[in-house]
């Protein structure tokens, strides 16, 4: 291969796979000697992408890099290669064909150069005058994934802490998300809660896996975790994603069949992974991991588009915008890694940036589903108040509006009365006229009611044709004054209530009530004098004054 040799002063930017030569190993592992004359007999190529991605499971593969000092004192440089999860990564640095320096690094080497989260593994060189080589070699079951960055301790430093401000950012913010969702699920007890708030936690921790956060600070000396801890991770935020999706969609209610389908991929997919863990299967993990959590973003995205388009879930919209932000940015990490894209800056990040959109989505759409919820529980609250025939307030709701009227009425000193009214002889016209045109009339009846009386009276059906009004401030014989008038007003509609033209009239009863009456004693009296406008030969009006 053509060598280019680049000087160390003004390098290039990003990964430098296009300057670098290449071998893939064919046989047992080479020593730096054997690639040194492998080198020499040309056996290596020019490198063709930035980034070296063979995917999983992938050969070993050497990376040789020429350099150029021409200046006359050591030049400061940070090396970073590789990503974190591989699984065994050598570097050497050469001068005159002799290694220099060599550092072993790799996450199955608890003892080696620890990795740099998010950055891969990072090294301090420090280049003498002249000329010197870079040989690096990698080996990992997991994606083979190979970025080599040359940089000035200015560029590096910066570098870091723009790392150190993203994932302070990505974690506060999907932490404080799990922990707001998990008091939700305290308080409300209900599942799609608790699975989002598990969900977030395992993109955190499958994250803090992925970058290299864990390995390089929560769990150094565990190599055999930090082996299948990412694998591990994805396979159970897939199961926990997809629970969520299943409770947010009501799938249960919708299509039972389709939801013991999910649960039983979720059970084989996570036992499978859990097997091949236990065998120590490096190889078949890998491939299933990536299977189980590519599939687990389609079925996502699917579940999501039948909710809107078949079940007309609540929030359904929200959650397919959402999962699709998710789906994207996985999807674009995931096959960067495997080694079917690019894996460049943005497809490293892909991943955080789709889940985060997506977190943030998601959690709109939680809170949209508890609106339409509240407004459900709302709706059948008004109708357990509410006479479905006339739409008034039935007894139930009038006796809980009345309570507050007749508390205030007691402690201000203050006068009310009740009219309770009754239509006549309502039975024949159902006879007569049949059940429908009773109805009808009940109807009109209440409509006419409703629009006479003050919107501070209590208007209820009591029952049959029998109806009730509460009037704060109000006297028996004031009462009896506007109940006059309603039965004038009854009469004279409701010609045009029957389809016979026959006037229909009501008998009233008004009481007023007394200091420390209770309800019930109340709603008696008025019935009493209701009793007697019936006996005194109907459509009258009959109350007891105060005094009486
Ligand atoms: N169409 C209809 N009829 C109802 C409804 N609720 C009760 N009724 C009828 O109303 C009638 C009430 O009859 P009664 O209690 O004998 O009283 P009435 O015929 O009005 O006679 P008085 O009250 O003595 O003037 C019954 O036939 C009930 O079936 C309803 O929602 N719709």
């Amino acid at each position: 291969a053509p060598q280019q040799v680049l000087s160390v002063h003004g390098l290039p930017q990003g990964s430098l796979g296009r300057y670098a030569q290449v071998l893939q190993e064919k046989g047992p592992p080479l020593t730096l000697e054997a690639a040194q004359s492998r080198w020499r007999s040309g056996a290596f190529t020019a490198g063709s992408s930035a980034v070296f991605n063979t995917g999983i499971g992938a050969r070993p593969l050497w990376v040789r890099l020429a350099l150029r000092n021409p200046g006359d004192a050591a030049v400061p440089l940070r090396l970073a290669a590789g990503a974190t999860w591989l699984d065994q990564l050598d570097i050497y640095l050469v001068q005159d064909g002799k290694p220099v320096a060599a550092w072993p690094a790799g996450d199955e080497r608890s003892e080696a150069h620890p990795p740099n989260p998010a950055i891969g593994y990072t090294i301090d060189l420090s280049i003498p005058p002249g000329d010197v080589e870079l040989y690096l070699r990698a080996d990992s079951t997991d994606p083979l994934v190979l970025p080599v960055e040359l940089l000035t301790p200015q560029q590096a430093m910066a570098q870091e802490r723009r790392n150190h401000y993203w994932y302070g950012f990505l974690y506060g913010v999907m932490l404080a998300l799990a922990a707001f969702n998990l008091t939700l699920f305290a308080d409300l007890r209900q599942r799609s809660y608790l699975y989002y708030s598990l969900y977030l936690l395992c993109l955190v921790v499958g994250n803090i896996a992925y970058t290299g956060h864990g390995y390089a600070w929560l769990w150094p000396n565990a190599p055999h975790f930090q082996r299948y801890v990412i694998l591990g991770m994805m396979g159970l935020l897939s199961a926990v994603g997809l629970l969520f999706a299943c409770s947010f969609l009501s799938v249960a209610d919708h299509a039972p069949r389709l939801l013991r389908a999910v649960r039983w991929y979720i059970g084989a997919g996570l036992l499978l992974l859990a097997s091949l863990i236990a065998f120590d299967e490096h190889l078949a993990t890998a491939q299933s991991a990536f299977v189980y959590m590519t599939t687990f973003a389609v079925i996502m995205v699917a579940l999501g588009t039948l909710g809107v388009v078949r079940w007309r879930a609540p929030a359904a919209r929200h959650f397919v915008v959402a999962a699709w932000c998710g789906m994207l940015g996985a999807s674009l990490t995931v096959l960067a890694v495997w080694g079917f894209l690019p894996y460049t800056t943005l497809s490293y990040h892909g991943l955080e940036a789709g889940v985060l959109l997506e977190a943030v989505l998601l959690a709109r759409a939680v809170a949209y589903r508890m609106r339409v919820q509240q407004d459900a529980t709302l709706l059948a609250e008004r109708l357990a108040g509410t006479d479905p025939l006339t739409s008034l307030p039935n007894r139930r709701a009038f006796i809980e509006r009345s309570a507050v009227i007749l508390k205030l009425a007691d402690r201000k000193q203050r006068a009310a009365s009740v009219i309770m009214l009754d239509l006549d002889h309502f039975k024949r016209i159902n006879d007569e006229l049949g059940h429908d045109a009773g109805d009808r009339v009940l109807v009109a009846a209440s409509a006419l009611l409703q629009q006479m009386c003050r919107a501070s009276d209590i208007l209820a059906r009591w029952g049959g044709e029998e109806f009730i009004i509460l009037m704060p401030d109000t006297t028996a014989s004031q009462a009896g004054v506007f109940a006059e008038r309603l039965r004038v007003a009854i009469q004279e509609a409701s010609a045009a209530w029957r389809p016979d033209g026959q006037p229909v009239t009501a008998s009233f009863g008004i009481a007023e009530r007394r200091e420390g009456m209770p309800f019930n004693a109340l709603v008696k009296a008025a019935d009493v004098q209701l009793y007697a406008a019936k006996q005194g030969g109907r459509n009258r009006v009959c109350f007891q004054t105060r005094a009486a």
